[in-house]
């Protein structure tokens, strides 16, 4: 994908209305991706859409492109819902529609948990033109709002999943009931879903039959086409780490000559983990911030804008980052722990490698994580190399003693403000450590 070819009309041709074909334009946004030209011509005649391709690919488009369309036609009340899985996805997909739209005095709700549930509540009753929203909260207001919201939402034409697989899983399904059971009856809307890794849940959906004249499902995975299911500009190597030195390797990664200046996200497994590295990195003087649940919102907004504006380098995140954020400028992906779901892998390294631009993703692999490893290269029909930039034992052994007196502080300091305890607390308030909470 490129974003400085295309002739004029290549959305317009795909039925996108001339304005926001215009608003593309002044985003350099000019040439449809694979994925924008087979679901936008789809969306716009009618018809539900499964799509799935790759991350990074344009996927966000494909679905406000059709919708922004349709709602310019007839701009009144209440059009369309967005669910995502995560707060700080919702707040970015709001940005684009309102981005998008803001030639034409478009109004968008973001409702997402650990923000006011009052102001939202006005919000919705001012009647926006989309919502985008995380399934916890909003299911909260379809439960106590009056007849304003209700109304309004009782008349959406469309409803989108995206990263539509996590959204079916049964972390959701509670709250996407009620979500879901609020709009006007599946035939009567229009149901879009989008993800990089359509699951069989997803597919499921597709096999529902739909009475004759209504809208019939349209469904378009690239990866069916192109049998690998990360971005062709994406390296993935791994790098073989005795679990107890991690952090030596780490530290010796973002501080070599390769990677000094690179922007990078680390995922681990547990908020923790998250805690304890934020911690060492910052004593060592890398230019860090973190990004996991058990932070207050505020303090998550604030981490994620000091790293789209580079003041952070580096960003320590658990799974609430591995979905949909879009931040170009980042260059390499360190899967510091492996997840046991290998489209967690996928969604994780394609946080690099957008829109067509090269990245990098290393995993550190311990003894225990191989077998993950090899599900994870099954899975995206690729073999990884191995990671060779850092190999000095002795560089390693030098950085070890400083990484592990930095580490020990950092411990020290999260005993002392009983960072263990308040864990506890939060997971005793919001049931078991997820990646995703419900709100
Ligand atoms: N046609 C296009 N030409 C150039 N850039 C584009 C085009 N469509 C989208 N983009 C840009 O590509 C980037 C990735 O798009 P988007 O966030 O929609 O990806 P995605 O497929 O939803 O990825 P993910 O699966 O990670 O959520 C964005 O910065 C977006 O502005």
């Amino acid at each position: 994908m490129s974003s400085n070819v295309g002739s004029s009309g290549d959305f317009g041709s795909l039925g996108i209305s001339r304005w926001l074909v215009e608003s593309l334009r002044a985003m350099k946004i000019t040439q449809p991706t694979a994925i924008q030209k087979a679901c936008i011509p789809k969306i716009l005649e009618g018809r539900d859409c499964i799509g799935g391709a790759k991350t990074g690919s344009g996927k966000t488009i494909a679905f406000a492109g059709p919708m922004l369309t349709k709602w310019s036609e007839d701009p009144s009340g209440m059009f369309g819902v967005v669910l995502t899985p995560t707060r700080e996805l919702a707040m970015q997909i709001a940005e684009q529609f309102t981005a998008l739209g803001s030639s034409m005095n478009i109004r968008v709700a973001l409702v997402v948990g650990g923000e006011s549930i009052v102001d939202q509540a006005i919000q919705l009753q001012k009647k926006p033109h989309f919502i985008v929203a995380t399934p916890g909260r909003l299911a909260h207001h379809v439960m106590n709002s009056g007849d304003d919201t209700v109304g309004g939402l009782k008349r959406v034409k469309f409803l989108v999943l995206d990263e539509a697989d996590i959204l079916l899983t049964d972390t959701f399904t509670d709250d996407l009931t009620t979500c879901v059971g609020i709009l006007p009856p599946k035939q009567s809307r229009q149901n879009l879903l989008f993800t990089a890794t359509v699951t069989d849940q997803v597919k499921m959906l597709q096999s529902s039959p739909t009475p004759e004249g209504k809208p019939k499902l349209f469904s378009y995975e690239v990866e069916s086409m192109d049998k690998v299911a990360i971005p062709a500009t994406l390296k993935t190597t791994y790098l073989l780490v005795p679990e107890q030195v991690k952090e030596a390797y780490l530290y010796q990664i973002l501080t070599s000559n390769s990677y000094r200046e690179a922007s990078a996200i680390i995922f681990v497994n547990r908020t923790v983990t998250a805690e304890i590295l934020r911690r060492t990195l910052k004593q060592l003087d890398v230019r860090v911030a973190s990004l996991h649940s058990q932070m207050p919102q505020q303090e998550r907004t604030n981490s994620l804008h000091r790293f789209r504006a580079n003041a952070a380098r580096v960003l320590i995140a658990t799974d609430v980052a591995s979905r949909g954020l879009d931040i170009p400028t980042v260059q390499l992906v360190i899967n510091y722990d492996i997840s046991a779901n290998p489209d967690t892998f996928i969604h994780r390294a394609g946080r690099t490698a957008r829109a067509g631009r090269s990245g990098e993703s290393i995993c550190f692999v311990a003894q225990r994580d191989v077998s993950r490893v090899e599900a994870i290269e099954d899975r995206i029909n690729k073999k990884m190399d191995e990671f060779t930039e850092v190999h000095d034992t002795a560089v390693i052994r030098k950085a070890l003693s400083k990484v592990t007196a930095a580490k020990r502080e950092s411990l020290m300091a999260m005993e002392k403000e009983s960072f263990g305890e308040r864990r506890k607390l939060h997971q005793r308030k919001n049931g078991k450590e997820k990646g995703y909470r419900r709100e």
